[in-house]
């Protein structure tokens, strides 16, 4: 083969170039009307989309593979892409090809990639979910990996320009990325396969990204960051740590290395101070399901369960606020304010609910703006929003708000009101999604418009009149002017006409014949034509012009629109909650310094909507007190021991009263009658048990490790939620580490704590450990069944109903009677007879000889056998009262069966 051969074309060489400078994203590369992948990157895409591989010439001999998608539906791709974890180029044609080919026949059109697609940087509406914030997050370490390094985190969210940074440390590392659910990640090279990022890498996946170091760089982080905002120092900005500066510069130098040209307009970076949010870690976010269940589902979680809110916007800051509460009591009780008011003022709710309602997502759309990736409707979205923050402050003037408030609506109020009176006057009504076809400029707004537009239509008019004329002339009764994209416009004849007309019309040029047609031009079409063109390119050109007049002045606004679309996610927010609490009767929490914990009548939300839902019982309310005991001077929160049987309701009321801290302090209403929180700022939940196979790490190592964070962290301002520590190892060894745990909590990290048990011998700590109680769930047993009560009551477990919860779900009869034998025999064995000798006495597999046992034929019932010899057809008003009393006798005179009987 010659050197010629194995030569790539001129294209291909440039498709080469590009995909290597490129290496790790699938290359979109434009041909036409489509983006074209290949080699690879093919094979690899049409396997993710489920589109067709095909073939395009040969490389080093080789088919090469491609696949393609079209422009027009690309979103939908690129959407698919992101999801499956892959990052795309985008490589467009950047010049005209009529310009590649005044460089020769051959020439290859140039083209360069203008944007990489990352999950963290997408902006298009499609791409994103409307209530999730889509973070991009960087971290930054300084100080090598002693004990003297500096972590900070930087993030922002390109889809709506918020940008926040905080310090952070090693220990809190972890938690604070779990927070912010990022989607894409990235860190400094160096740092791959340390112990403080990998497991946020095996966590994150692919969405966690290593980064070379110099875009970490300290050295120049503040410069980076000047040339990014466009100002000479960050002073105005606050005081930022070497670390947090390097976590914001590579966070807009990466946006650099994927945006290309574009700019995104950012907010300025906002600090956020250590230690104002409520610490959850993973585990216990995980657990307490707060805006995903177990199952990785939105649906079922808290956040889903809460979330009334009506815009995009709104339901981002919910979730925002779930994910970081927070300990400043004070700006807690701001936004207890908030809700407060609109729960007393349901009218102004409601009204400003409806204002706001499929209100466009005006955050988003200016981001596209501002990155220049817009379409018309996103100016439309402008528009809209602005009529809607006119109404919304018709509806709340002279309202007397709260700070919070009051500070919201004053950013909706300060808008200027000549961008809504531009828009209005230029947009037209009806919006096309893409600006290129033009069509989006009102009639009558621009006057050179108008006449462009005039001339176009007339020239229209000029055709016809033109196609009459030549019938005339030609005396051809089908003649007819059209026009395609080849020859434009141009006259055609049947082919019987056409050729007589070929020598005798002088003032027609053949330019085509066809199998029945011919095809003329005229000097007269050629000049409509032309002015036509140019009268629609005159009002292409002019319309885009005045799509650029827009966007700038819409981006000139855009601190205000910016400030005001927040102000209304607050409104939102706020009147969202406000909804809530009135519809379900949730109350004001007091949250403050102490450490009190008290909740009368608390309910689990979820577990509570869900029995509604499915039409069940009612949901029991239950108090908890883990406040210092009164008057002991103690220092320290108190902990509930909590046994009960399983299915009783343990795990639900632990978890509730988790939640009552989030809620309260995230700055909701809570499910309660009354609540006071003395701010916690650490919530510990280890409840339930699951393996962590990717970690490599078995049940029980999992619970060891999660109790160990707890017992190693937990403050006395911690909340502590425990459920059966122990359970996944040996008996003896799970109560030694159980008894161990309380009495740690007790006495080392005084927190207060839920602890739910099964190990009934640890209730006996209650006596020496001053701040510990027990508590337990009310079941009633009826006729050898169990009925759960649902009610925390003080005082303890006589044992745990497992055989009968067991019954209820459904293990073979025969195996549930060998183990009410067996547990029998064992407690036999606790009243002092030995173990072992008990389990010799049971010859293994006895069951499997015995006949599987009746089901129990039902006991003799005296109210029963009376109510069924009652014939209530053949008695007198009078007989039928005398049986009712003696059916209450009978039912007084047999007492409801207690205690320990009927297993
Ligand atoms: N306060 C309540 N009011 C009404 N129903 C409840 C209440 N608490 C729990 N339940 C119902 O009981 C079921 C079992 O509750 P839960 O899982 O909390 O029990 P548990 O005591 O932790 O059980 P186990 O020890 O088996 O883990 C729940 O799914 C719910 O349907």
């Amino acid at each position: 083969m010659s050197e010629a051969d194995t030569a790539p074309t001129p294209m291909m060489a440039q498709y080469l170039a590009i995909k290597d400078a490129n290496p790790d994203c699938l290359l979109f590369y434009r041909m036409g009307d489509f983006y074209e992948l290949f080699f690879d990157d093919a094979v690899k895409a049409a396997a993710a989309l489920g589109i067709a591989l095909t073939k395009r010439g040969k490389h080093r001999g080789e088919d090469i593979p491609m696949a393609g998608v079209p422009v027009v539906s690309s979103e939908d791709y690129l959407q698919r892409l992101i999801a499956e974890g892959f990052r795309v180029a985008v490589c467009e044609q950047i010049e005209d090809p009529a310009e590649a080919k005044k460089r020769g026949s051959k020439s290859v059109v140039a083209r360069d990639v203008v944007r990489l697609v990352t999950p963290g940087t997408i902006t298009e509406e499609t791409l994103l979910e409307p209530g999730r914030p889509n973070y991009l997050a960087a971290v930054a370490r300084l100080g090598g990996g002693g004990p003297g390094a500096e972590y900070a985190i930087a993030w922002t969210d390109l889809s709506t320009g918020h940008f926040r940074i905080a310090e952070t440390d090693l220990d809190r590392l972890s938690t604070d990325i779990s927070a912010l659910e990022p989607s894409e990640l990235i860190y400094p090279d160096q740092l791959s396969g340390e112990p403080e990022i990998a497991p946020l890498v095996r966590r994150l996946q692919r969405a966690a990204r290593a980064e070379p170091s110099v875009l970490f760089d300290g050295a120049t982080a503040s410069e980076r960051l000047c040339r990014f905002f466009g100002v000479s120092t960050l002073a105005g900005f606050g005081a930022f740590s070497r670390a947090e500066l390097s976590a914001a510069a590579a966070l807009v130098s990466y946006l650099g290395k994927t945006q290309f040209a574009a700019r995104p307009a950012l907010e300025r970076p906002r600090k956020v101070a250590p230690g104002s949010t409520m610490l959850i870690d993973p585990a216990t976010r995980a657990s307490l399901e707060l805006t995903r269940t177990l199952s990785g589902r939105r649906q079922g979680s808290l956040l889903a369960t809460i979330d009334r809110t009506r815009t995009g916007a709104g339901a981002r800051l919910l979730a925002a606020r779930l994910a970081q509460p927070l300990t400043d009591p004070a700006a807690i009780r701001e936004r207890h304010d908030s809700v407060g008011f609109f729960v007393e003022e349901p009218a102004i709710a409601t009204a400003l609910r409806l204002t706001i309602k499929g209100a466009p997502d005006l955050e988003r759309a200016l981001a596209r703006l501002s990155l220049d990736r817009a379409g018309p409707r996103d100016l439309g979205a402008v528009r809209e929003t602005l009529d809607r923050f006119r109404q919304l402050r018709d509806l709340m003037a002279g309202a007397v708000l709260p700070a919070e408030l009051a500070s919201a609506l004053g950013a909706v109020a300060a808008v200027p009101a000549e961008l809504e009176q531009l828009l209005c006057a230029l947009l037209a009504d009806e919006l096309p999604l893409q600006k290129r076809d033009g069509g989006f400029i009102a009639n009558g707004a621009i006057e050179p418009l108008d006449d462009a537009r005039a001339l176009r239509d007339e020239s229209r008019q000029y055709i016809a009149a033109l196609q009459a004329r030549y019938i005339e002339e030609t005396g051809v009764r089908s003649l007819k002017v059209k026009h395609n994209n080849v020859l434009g416009y141009f006259i055609e004849v049947p082919e019987a006409q056409g050729k007589s007309l070929l020598g005798s019309y002088a003032g027609f040029t053949h330019r085509q014949t066809m199998a029945s047609a011919m095809r003329f031009a005229t000097v007269e079409l050629a000049d409509l034509e032309a002015r036509i063109v140019e009268a629609g390119s005159t009002a292409l050109k002019l319309e885009l012009e005045a799509f650029d007049h827009l966007r700038a002045a819409v981006l000139a606004d855009m601190a205000a629109l910016r400030a005001a679309a927040d102000g209304v996610a607050v409104l939102d927010v706020s009147s969202a909650l406000a909804d809530l609490a009135r519809s379900d009767a949730w109350v004001r929490p007091e949250v403050d310094d102490t450490l009190s914990f008290c909740i009368e009548c608390g309910r689990h939300p979820v577990v509570e909507a869900a029995l509604k839902s499915s039409g069940g019982e009612a949901f029991v309310a239950n108090d908890c007190d883990l406040s210092p005991p009164a008057g002991s001077g103690a220092k320290g929160g108190a902990i509930w021991l909590l046994t009960g049987p399983n299915m009783g309701g343990k795990s639900t009321f632990l978890r509730q009263n988790a939640l009552m801290a989030v809620l309260a302090q995230m700055g909701a209403f809570v499910p309660a009658t009354k609540a006071r929180i003395g701010m916690v700022d650490r919530l510990f939940s280890r409840v339930g048990a699951s393996d962590d196979l990717a970690e490599g790490r078995s049940t029980f190592m999992v619970e060891m490790v999660e109790t160990a964070a707890i017992l190693n962290q937990a403050g006395p301002r911690t909340l502590v939620i425990l459920d059966e520590i122990g359970r996944g190892t040996a008996t003896y060894d799970g109560l030694s580490i159980a008894f161990a745990a309380v009495e740690h909590l007790h006495e080392a990290n005084r927190c207060r704590a839920l602890f739910a048990t099964h190990f009934h011998e640890l209730t006996a700590l209650a006596a020496r450990l001053g701040r510990l109680s027990n508590a337990t769930m009310r079941v009633k047993e009826w006729e050898g069944e169990v009925i759960f009560l649902h009610e925390v009551k003080p005082g303890v477990a006589d044992r745990s109903y497992g055989i009968q919860v067991a019954r209820l779900a459904g293990l073979p009869a025969a195996v549930v009677e060998r183990a009410r034998h067996v547990l029998s025999e064992l407690e036999k064995g606790e009243q002092g007879e030995k173990r072992t000798a008990f389990v010799d006495d049971l010859p293994l597999f006895s069951m499997l000889s015995k006949p599987a046992p009746v089901a129990a034929q039902p006991k003799a019932e005296p109210v029963l056998d009376a109510l069924k010899a009652l014939d209530p057809d053949a008695m007198t008003p009078r007989q039928a009262m005398d049986a009712l009393y003696e059916l209450k006798r009978l039912e007084r005179s047999a007492a409801l069966p207690q205690g320990r009987k009927g297993l």
